[in-house]
């Protein structure tokens, strides 16, 4: 059987932690070996590093040092706990992967998609995953999502200006629209069950 890595993709509140548990459980329920794991963090490095990019002053880190560490922490994820996975037969499921450092830090934060795809090349040797689900959720919807979890307390990136985030989700579609293949838009309303059947729709043809 095909081992399979997995990344779930979005902006803030669309669901993807939600939708990563539910998944693995619908894969370990067809009898598959699943590994659920998330970025920034998946390995004792990684999130060692997400606690710096995470928590602190909004202005803590320049564009080109908060890309520079999420490319060191995908680095050390993909080193010590994705690629080992895979060897072994796993699936990996990923809340968040390689396309938040294109949207956030590439495409909305400036610092521009070449750069960000040659960090990963030289941090994780350009590793894709096979297939890569994008949670998409009207601005609205996700901030009323995300403001009802997080009090009003949103972390260092989660709390940057609308504009941000509206750039973030439109960098998700350009993703989609350019990687037919790899990236698949997946409507992320109604309840966590309608997702869930969706995502497991958009993984079909992976599937054994
Ligand atoms: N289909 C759904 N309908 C209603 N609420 C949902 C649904 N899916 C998730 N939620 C709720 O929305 C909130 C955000 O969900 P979740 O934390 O999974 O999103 P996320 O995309 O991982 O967010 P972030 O990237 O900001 O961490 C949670 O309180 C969760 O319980
Ligand atoms: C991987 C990755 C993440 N981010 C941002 C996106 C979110 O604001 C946080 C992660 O928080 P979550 O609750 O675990 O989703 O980090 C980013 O800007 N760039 C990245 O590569």
């Amino acid at each position: 059987m095909t081992a399979r890595f997995i990344s779930l993709e979005g902006g803030e509140g669309v669901g993807k932690s939600t939708q990563a548990r539910r998944l693995a459980d619908a894969l370990r329920a067809r009898g598959l070996d699943v590994l659920l794991t998330r970025e920034p963090g998946g390995s004792p490095g990684a999130e060692a590093i997400r606690r710096l990019l995470l928590e602190g002053d909004a202005n803590r880190w320049s564009p080109s040092a908060e890309a520079l560490l999420f490319a060191a922490a995908r680095a050390d994820h993909v080193a010590k706990t994705i690629d080992p996975a895979v060897a072994a037969g796993r699936w990996v499921i990923c809340d968040r992967f390689l396309d938040s450092s294109r949207a956030y830090q590439g495409a909305a934060g400036g610092i521009g998609d070449a750069a960000i795809l040659g960090l990963h090349q030289v941090g994780s040797g350009g590793r894709l995953p096979d297939r890569t689900l994008v949670l998409a959720l009207g601005d609205a919807d996700a901030a009323a999502r995300a403001d009802a979890r997080d009090a009003g307390c949103p972390d260092r990136i989660g709390g940057r200006e609308q504009g941000f985030h509206t750039r973030v989700a439109a960098a998700f579609r350009d993703f989609a629209r350019q990687e037919p293949d790899r990236v698949r838009l997946v409507d992320a309303s109604g309840d966590e069950a309608q997702v869930t059947d969706r995502l497991l729709a958009a993984l079909a043809d992976l599937l054994p």
